[in-house]
């Protein structure tokens, strides 16, 4: 008896980021968007909870209870009242560390797989609150598709999106840090007044439109300076994505993945081909968004 949930990543199409809270945290415009490269996170009952994790990347994720998917369990366990003994296994094809929300899908993917296994119907708020509790992006993982984030990212607004986008992750070899990347935001910004950060209407009737070119002129990423002060090759990967046909190249999230939206397949396929021959990342991966939020593919049987 197992429950396996499929969990997008996602990528941010605007991210606008203000100055740094009392809490540490940013407050933040933060459209995301879920793209069509997933984890498959799979719950076993067990004798005690237990991580494993297969994949690409596969080791260079914590099989600990510091896990996100740990985390998932263990907190939606002390809320009914009973022990997480399950075996949670992690089929990642997310890039590890790549701004690309992998360990919150993980922890949007288990959560909703033990609710299932368990049979506990939390309703859905409830699992969105459990999810903010576990990190900022761990909510969009769960719903998926594309979502306004304000506060630090986890309170949404579900967005419309009004046709298929192509893009192209350039797959970085390193990862970077999130608080890290915000650390470099503070101190690019020190001295300055950060503006408060707003959605553009632009970009998100762009979105509603599933127009890529008016999403391409809208585009943007407050953390990218920070990302590319502290992984200055990413500018050469940009630079080759939009010599390759790219109608935008931004970096995903708090990188160091870097994220091109494409005219339509043919020129994913191009810009996928210039990349690699470019010679200026590890691997590429095309995608299409919007991609579903975190669904059960295999129930308890
Ligand atoms: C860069 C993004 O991926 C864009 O969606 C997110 O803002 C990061 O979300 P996340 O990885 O879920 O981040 P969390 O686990 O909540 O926080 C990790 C750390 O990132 C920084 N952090 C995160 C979110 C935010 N709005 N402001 C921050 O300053 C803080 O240093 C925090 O301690
Ligand atoms: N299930 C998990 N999968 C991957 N990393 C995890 C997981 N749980 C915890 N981590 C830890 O979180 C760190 C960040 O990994 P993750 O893949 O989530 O980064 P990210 O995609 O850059 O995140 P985000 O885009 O949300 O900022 C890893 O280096 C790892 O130590």
């Amino acid at each position: 008896m197992s429950v396996t949930v499929r969990v997008p990543a996602k990528v941010n199409v605007q991210l606008a980021v203000g100055g740094a809270r009392a809490d540490g945290f940013h407050d933040l415009a933060n459209v995301f968007l879920a793209v069509g490269l997933y984890d498959e996170v799979t719950v076993t009952p067990a004798d005690r909870l237990r991580i494993t994790c297969s994949g690409p990347d596969a080791h260079q994720v914590p099989l600990d209870h510091s896990n996100l998917a740990a985390r998932a369990a263990l907190a939606l366990a002390g809320r009914s009242g009973r022990s997480a003994d399950v075996h949670i296994h992690i089929a990642k094809d997310i890039p590890v560390a790549g701004g690309m929300a992998g360990g919150s899908a993980d922890g949007a993917g288990a959560l909703l797989a033990c609710d299932e296994l368990w049979g506990l119907g939390t309703p859905r708020d409830e699992l969105l609150a459990i999810c903010a509790e576990l990190g900022s992006d761990v909510p969009f993982s769960l719903i998926g598709g594309a979502a306004l984030g304000t506060g630090r990212g986890e309170q949404l607004t579900p967005l419309e999106v009004g046709g298929t986008f192509h893009w192209v992750f350039a797959l970085a070899d390193g990862g970077l840090s999130t608080p890290a990347v915000y650390g470099e935001f503070d101190r690019l910004w020190e001295g300055r007044e950060v503006p408060v950060p707003e959605a553009s209407p632009e970009l998100t009737e762009a979105l509603r439109l599933g127009d890529a070119t008016a999403l391409a002129e809208t585009v943007g990423n407050d953390l990218q300076p920070a990302a590319l002060s502290l992984f200055p090759s990413l500018r050469q990967t940009l630079t080759a994505g939009g010599e390759g046909g790219a109608l935008a190249a931004l970096v995903s999230g708090s990188g160091p993945t870097t994220a091109f939206l494409a005219k339509d397949a043919e020129s994913a396929e191009s810009v996928a081909e210039a990349l690699l021959a470019s010679d200026t990342c590890r691997s590429v991966r095309v995608a299409l968004a919007p991609a579903p939020g975190a669904t059960v593919v295999a129930p308890a049987v």
